[in-house]
């Protein structure tokens, strides 16, 4: 149940790596942040892991079987990979139930029903607002539905990129302990690109900082929050005396 980049090179356009021979591990279960400054390369790590861009040389590796080659939609219907974008994560126009059907549309429709009522309950917000639009939600609970609908498959890693992106410090708070309740509930590893270093670090196992598309620093989440110069760089920790 282990996810893994073996050193891997992509990008965008030809000649122009933005990724370059980077290795990543996510151990079954683990929380893993990645930091890094302004275009570093983390969304398109969790890009490349997805399937939405194809790495040209290295291997991305999910409990052992090579994702080379697999779209989007069977990395997560067979993959066990799911993925919550930073934007567009969710369809404003459709119901709360509609948008977790729709999430579970790889799901057999007995199993996808099941599923469903199950999340319902494990987010009574959302229960509570079932057929109500996903628009007329707020920031916070926006972000619990796109972490709903990802988690309808089942998967065994959870790819979240920046989950605490415009949230209050209270709501924010809340969203890093609830990631923490979805690991030990679902039993999913979590691979999370973060700004809110310190607070995401606090829920975290482990971390890497990326620094032009290669690994900086890499450690467990405490080595990594009391690294100087990383406090210095990414947690606004001014210099120690
Ligand atoms: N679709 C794209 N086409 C071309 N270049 C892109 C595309 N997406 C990202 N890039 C470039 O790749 C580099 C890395 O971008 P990426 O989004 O992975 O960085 P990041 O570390 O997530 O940054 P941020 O913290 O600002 O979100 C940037 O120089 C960016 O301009």
């Amino acid at each position: 149940m282990t996810l893994s980049v073996h050193e891997v090179r992509a990008g965008y356009v030809p000649d122009a790596d933005i990724l370059n021979s980077l290795s990543i591990t996510v151990q079954p279960g683990e929380i893993v942040t990645i930091l890094g400054p302004n275009g570093s390369g983390k969304s398109t790590l969790l890009k490349t892991v997805v399937g939405q861009l194809r790495p040209r040389a290295g291997r991305v590796v999910a409990d052992g079987r090579d994702l080379a080659g697999i779209p989007v939609h069977r990395r997560i219907r067979d993959c066990g990979v799911a993925y919550v974008p930073q934007l567009d994560n969710i369809f404003g126009p459709l119901t709360i139930r509609e948008n977790l059907e729709l999430g579970g549309q790889f799901v057999a429709p007995a199993a996808r029903r099941a599923r469903l009522e199950q999340l319902l309950e494990h987010y009574p917000n959302l229960g509570r607002k079932a057929g109500a639009r996903a628009d007329s939600l707020s920031g916070g609970e926006r972000q619990m539905l796109a972490l709903a609908r990802a988690l309808m498959p089942g998967p065994r890693h959870l790819l979240l990129d920046e989950p605490s992106a415009g949230l209050s410090p209270l709501m924010m708070d809340e969203l890093f302990a609830h990631i923490r309740r979805i690991r030990d509930r679902e039993g999913v590893s979590v691979l999370m690109v973060e700004q809110n270093a310190a607070e995401s670090l606090e829920v975290s196992d482990r971390a890497y900082v990326l620094v032009m598309g290669r690994v900086h620093r890499e450690g467990t989440a405490r080595e990594i929050l009391e690294d100087e110069t990383v406090g210095q760089l990414y947690l606004g920790a001014g210099p120690a005396h």
